[in-house]
């Protein structure tokens, strides 16, 4: 057997009672012992500890330990109904670490037997053999878009509805909406926009987007750090177009409060930035959320917050950002040893050297993002393609 997840239905999250004493005992002298993890909610974790009140996150802690004294290898408390949190919060415990994984709380009646499919899909993950913490995060993240999904769906009358686990077997016919789940092999050819080079170079930012794709970008980032927030928002809306009609996602700069205005793709932020746990909050599950690191530590942090990809830099020296430190290949390549998230690396890339940044093959590098070398020079488009054909017949990173 991969694993034992034991989910401790006792206490619905309406409050229904589900299980009476008899099960209690078999829970706490069968079951918790044997388990790989268990999935208790704040109800359920107070009955299995003798009726513990559990009102706040240190509370849950406190709960996660004692539950871990009972023998179960991993504990999730999850506190979706923790009173007074706009976020959802749940926190797992392995017996060495507490993890505090927020979510957006999304507010909907149809979250009949959310707990179920959560424990259902760690079960997936694990078997498919994911470590416990990424199966957590993994079915975490499929439970809030299924709720995300369903939270409009109309059926019965009672306190509850249903939410609907086949969101990924539907077709999103909304034609204005990015179809795709994140795809990290999209980091291979990163193009991330300059506000004062368009200008340098007489050029919209509109022009620049359609060159950069036309050349072969697969992602585009919006770093417009000069532009007046309504012209931003006018040309970002244009993007937007442009990149959904060839399937290319893209990515606001630092300005959260305008990728949800033009239902941009997502962001990217740094560590001076939003933190990528509070953009989360407010963008939703599906946005794609990158995040600047230059160190494991930060690496691991982004993370835990949700984000979907690091950006790893400056490799080399740049004049595109001020005072930026330099990692090298080396801290490039223990960042990416160190992260669980699909990494783009940065900073002074271009057609020279990229080849070099790719060599250091770890499987998570995923490709290269590019200012200066895409956006400070005459014809984008020749200068995309240059370094589009370079990254395919170097043949690293594409799939
Ligand atoms: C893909 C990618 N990686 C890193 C950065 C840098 O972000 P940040 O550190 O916030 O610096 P600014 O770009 O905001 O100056 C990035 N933009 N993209
Ligand atoms: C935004 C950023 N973050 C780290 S390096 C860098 C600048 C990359 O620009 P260029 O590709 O011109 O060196
Ligand atoms: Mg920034």
């Amino acid at each position: 057997m991969a694993a034992l997840v034991v989910d401790p239905v006792m206490v619905s999250t309406s409050g229904d009672v589900l299980a009476g004493p008899s099960i209690l005992s078999t829970f706490l002298e069968e079951l918790l012992p044997m388990a790989d993890i268990i999935t208790p909610n704040l109800k359920e974790a107070s009955a299995l500890l003798n009726g513990m009140q559990l009102e706040t996150v240190d509370d849950m802690r406190s709960a996660a330990r004692l539950l871990h004294n009972m023998g179960p290898k991993n504990v999730l408390v999850k506190g979706g109904d923790l009173p007074d949190s706009s976020d959802a919060v749940d926190i797992l415990y392995n017996g060495h670490n507490f993890y505090e994984l927020r979510s957006p709380r999304i507010r909907t009646r149809n979250t009949h037997g959310t707990g179920c499919s959560l424990a259902s899909s760690i079960a997936a993950e694990v078997a498919k053999g994911y470590p416990m913490l990424s199966a957590v995060k993994v079915a975490k993240r499929f439970v809030e878009t299924a709720l995300d999904y369903s939270k409009e769906i109309d059926i019965g009358n009672g306190p509850q509805g249903p939410f609907d686990h086949l969101l990924r077997l539907k077709s999103h016919s909304q034609a204005c909406h990015r179809q795709q789940p994140f795809d990290p092999s999209d980091l291979f050819l990163y193009a991330v926009t300059d506000s004062r080079m368009n200008k340098r170079w007489g050029r919209s930012i509109i022009d620049a987007v359609k060159a950069a794709i036309d050349g072969g970008a697969t992602i585009i980032q919006l770093r417009e750090k000069d532009a007046e927030t309504k012209d931003f928002m006018e040309s970002a809306k244009a993007c937007i177009r442009i990149c959904r009609l060839h399937g290319v996602p893209l990515l606001i700069n630092d300005r959260v409060d305008v990728a949800i205005a033009c239902d941009a793709d997502g962001v990217h932020v740094g560590q001076s930035d939003m933190p990528a746990r509070v953009a989360r909050t407010l963008l939703g599950p599906e946005k794609i959320i990158g995040v600047s690191c230059k160190t494991p530590e930060q690496a691991e942090q982004a993370w835990v917050d949700g984000a979907d990809y690091i950006g790893c830099g400056g490799v080399y020296p740049t004049n595109t950002k001020e005072n930026n430190i330099t990692v090298g290949l080396n801290g490039l390549k223990t960042v990416c040893m160190a992260s669980k998230l699909p990494v783009v690396a940065i900073g002074g890339i271009g057609v020279s050297n990229a080849r070099a940044v790719m060599e250091i093959r770890t499987s998570n590098l995923k490709g290269v993002a590019v200012v200066s070398a895409l956006f400070d020079r005459e014809c984008v488009q020749a200068e995309t393609r240059k370094l589009h054909e370079m990254l395919l017949g170097s043949n690293i990173g594409s799939t």
